[in-house]
């Protein structure tokens, strides 16, 4: 039988059918998959064969190549990585002009990775309805910014049930990642867009996250119209792997188009005479905090540091 695993929990995996029921099932024998040392070698979003056993689970046989699949390396054990989901069609980063404040450096390093990993995003900007005029006309330019750039952009409130109607196309059978930093309101969205869910918003979530290190899982919701949510709770962003500083400049679409007109073409931007990028700054071609945020994922490249958390 083949089917979708929809959650993870443990050495548990939900997978639901191709015929519709869901089945709790384990992993048989030992998947190593090319290149990848990763502590749970089957994901959310991975499509799976499973063979029934008579007491009503099953065990996982066989995974089915990824188009793509987003990791995160493990904290405590450096070599090994984490794969929070498979088979994602498209990301939505929720974002807050205020109330958190979602820096600039944060959504452009989740673009540059979401580059990386060949997967579309589309901002959603969220709480327009608690902005001031000055904050609307800030969030008026980064739209701007964004969509000029090639990103789709969202105006949405939660709390306003009217104006999510928007995103029902772009959700509908596909496979969505929900991203954001914390209190950005994806629960809320989520508990909106999924009559009957109940996620935990910020009241509940407080009392139980208290300084936890508690290991989340990844969960796949169904939408009611077809297709699917994937939520990670206390995942931020997809944290930058291993990027060389050329590719750097790859992943943020407009500085990649300047580059090519640079004096040398091995130019990181930086300091170079002939830098095109740099003239296309001055000139106001490329925004300054594009470009700030460029020049912050290099600056982590030189270091070393691998940034998992933004
Ligand atoms: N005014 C306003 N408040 C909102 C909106 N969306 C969410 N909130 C509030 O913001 C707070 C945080 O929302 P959550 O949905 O818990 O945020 P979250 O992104 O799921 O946060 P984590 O669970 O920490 O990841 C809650 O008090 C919500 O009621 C909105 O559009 N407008
Ligand atoms: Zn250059």
């Amino acid at each position: 039988m083949r089917g979708l695993v929809i959650k993870n929990t443990g050495s548990w995996y939900s997978v639901k059918t191709d015929e519709g029921h869901t089945v709790e099932c384990k992993i048989k024998g030992n998947f190593r998959l090319k290149g990848i040392r990763s502590t749970n070698p089957v994901a959310v979003g991975d499509r799976v064969e499973i063979i029934c056993n008579q007491e009503g689970t099953a065990f996982i046989k066989d995974i089915e190549e990824r188009k793509n699949y987003i990791i995160r390396k493990s904290p405590n054990l450096s070599k090994q990585s984490h794969i929070i989901a498979a088979n994602i069609d498209q990301a939505f980063l929720i974002v807050t002009v205020n109330y958190p404040e979602t820096s600039t450096t944060f959504i452009d390093r989740f673009l540059a990775s979401a580059e990386a990993y060949r997967i579309p995003v589309s901002l959603i900007f969220n709480k327009t309805d608690i902005l001031s005029e000055a904050e609307l006309n800030y969030q008026n330019l980064m739209i701007n910014l964004y969509e000029t750039i090639g990103y789709t952009c969202f105006a949405v409130s939660a709390l306003d049930a009217k104006s999510l109607d928007c995103l029902v196309p772009e959700l509908k059978d596909r496979i969505t990642l929900f991203s954001g930093n914390s209190g950005v309101g994806k629960s809320t969205l989520l508990n909106h867009l999924i009559p009957g869910l109940n996620l935990r918003t910020a009241e509940i979530s407080e009392a139980h996250n208290t300084g936890m290190h508690t290991t989340t899982f990844s969960e796949m919701l169904p939408l009611p119209y077809g297709g699917w949510v994937i939520d990670t709770p206390g995942i931020k962003g997809f944290g930058t792997f291993d990027m060389e500083p050329e590719e750097i400049c790859g992943y943020f679409k407009e500085i990649f188009k300047f580059s090519k007109d640079c004096r040398f073409n091995n130019c990181t931007h930086t300091h170079e005479p002939g830098c095109a990028v740099r003239k296309a700054v001055e000139e106001h071609y490329i925004s300054e905090s594009r470009y700030n945020s460029y020049l912050s994922m290099l600056k982590d490249k030189e270091e070393g540091k691998y940034r998992e958390a933004w």
